[in-house]
């Protein structure tokens, strides 16, 4: 046998796994590197994260991903050098991580890459019946394997589409696992580029779980701080806290049907970008409006966004909390808009679970790996709407 194979096969059987999950987000800005020692599998999973790091891009990485991402038009030979550059780069992080950890490649078991995000594509999105669902995750996960010397599972959408998903979200599978509660109705909300959440149903509930996306999360912030300040975040929300939310402008954000739909459903920056705005601002006479008092009405529409998907969730349930997580925790405008439109939940930082909030989603993608390593499909088949699969690519570092 291959010796490669025997040690995977090794690796399944172990009670305990050292596994490093990896998340590249829309956001760019850095790698978040999560080490997970991880027992069994299934509902007798116990994970325990124990280091996080987010290791940030260089600007020509941010730079050249920006040049193809969520973009029809692209440079072919761009997108395939990215796709090895990435992983390469990605490696080199994990490499530079482990040093810095005094940890060596051979106490982990495998690495868990989610990779970079640069088209979403499910036909709920494109509205193009012609091609399937469809998405791409670059940063190829063979050059990560054969750089660090580890074990890597990667492209972990493509089996969920193959399966009849639509890519995203996967959240729920490993929220569904961790952190479901005897008597909590649980929300797990993220704010990343996008945001979602995991809808976790208390024990006695007879609800299923599942994780949606909600709509734009920081992502549209971002691209305006971007295109008229050269910056890549509102931070602490210091420009839109000095202008005030445009009415007019924040209804017609809010009309898109996306936001209508029913759940689950996925969108991504394809959507909820620039010239979203833009066609929005037309409509409501409000092209001239002030950069702060735009970035205070994209601020309460991402806010508003998930305040309607949780209420509508959570309409009539007792015991609701909702815990946040991703980096629109950090906004303080968009966390206290939440919570103060959420009188009657128990709205809390993901941090009281036991976990980094940062780390979360890098977190999710090592417990993805250990269910394919060593869990079996019944793990994962209570998920409304979502294949019960086993997802990622194996690469060999030999
Ligand atoms: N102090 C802060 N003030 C305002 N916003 C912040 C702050 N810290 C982080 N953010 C926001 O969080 C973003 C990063 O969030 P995160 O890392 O969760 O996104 P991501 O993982 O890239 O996105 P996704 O999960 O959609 O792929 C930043 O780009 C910024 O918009
Ligand atoms: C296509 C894609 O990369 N989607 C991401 C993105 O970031 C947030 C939201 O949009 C979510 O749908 C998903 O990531 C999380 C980890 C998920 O799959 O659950």
């Amino acid at each position: 046998m291959n010796p490669q194979i025997e040690k995977l096969y090794q690796i399944g059987l172990k009670k305990e796994r050292f596994i490093i999950g990896l998340m590249s987000g829309t956001s760019l800005d850095g790698l978040d590197i999560a080490l997970c020692r991880i027992e069994n599998a299934g509902k007798t999973t116990k994970i325990s994260l124990e280091k996080f790091i987010t290791m940030d891009y260089e600007e020509i990485f941010r730079t050249k991903v920006r040049e193809i991402f969520a973009k029809r038009t692209i440079d072919q030979q761009l997108l395939s050098g990215l796709n090895a550059y990435i992983g390469i780069t990605h490696a080199n992080l994990i490499n530079q991580a482990l040093k810095s950890w005094r940890i060596s490649a051979a106490e982990i078991d495998c690495i868990a890459s989610h990779g970079q995000t640069v088209y979403h594509a499910p036909q709920s999105l494109t509205k193009d019946l012609n091609w399937p669902n469809s998405t791409l995750q670059i940063g190829d996960g063979d050059h990560i394997a054969m750089h660090t010397g580890i074990i890597t599972l990667s492209d972990f959408r493509q089996k969920h589409i193959a399966a009849g998903g639509e890519g995203a979200p996967l959240a729920a599978y490993g929220d569904y696992l961790l952190f479901s509660h005897p008597t909590e109705n649980r929300f797990l909300l993220n704010i990343g580029g996008i945001s979602n959440f995991t809808f976790i149903p208390s024990h006695q509930s007879q609800l299923e779980a599942y994780a949606t996306d909600l709509g734009p999360g920081n992502t549209m912030m971002n691209q305006y701080m971007k295109a008229h300040f050269d910056l890549e975040m509102d931070r602490d929300a210091g420009t839109a806290k000095k202008g005030s939310v445009n009415k007019d402008l924040l209804e017609q954000l809010l009309a898109e049907e996306f936001l209508a739909l029913p759940f689950p459903k996925t969108t991504g920056p394809e959507l909820f970008n620039l010239t979203y705005l833009k066609e929005a601002q037309k409509r409501s006479d409000t092209v001239a409006l002030p950069d702060e008092d735009v970035m205070a009405t994209l601020n309460r529409f991402s806010a508003q966004a998930m305040i309607n998907g949780i209420r509508r969730q959570a309409a009539g349930l007792p015991n609701v909390s909702v815990y946040i997580s991703g980096g629109g925790l950090h906004n303080p405008l968009l966390f206290d808009g939440i919570k103060a439109s959420l009188p009657d939940c128990k709205v809390e930082s993901f941090a009281s679970l036991g976990i980094d909030p940062d780390a979360k989603e890098a977190v999710l993608f090592a417990l993805l790996a250990n269910e394919t390593l060593a869990g079996t499909r019944s793990n994962v088949e209570h998920i409304k709407d979502s294949p019960a699969v086993c997802m990622g690519k194996i690469s060999l570092p030999e």
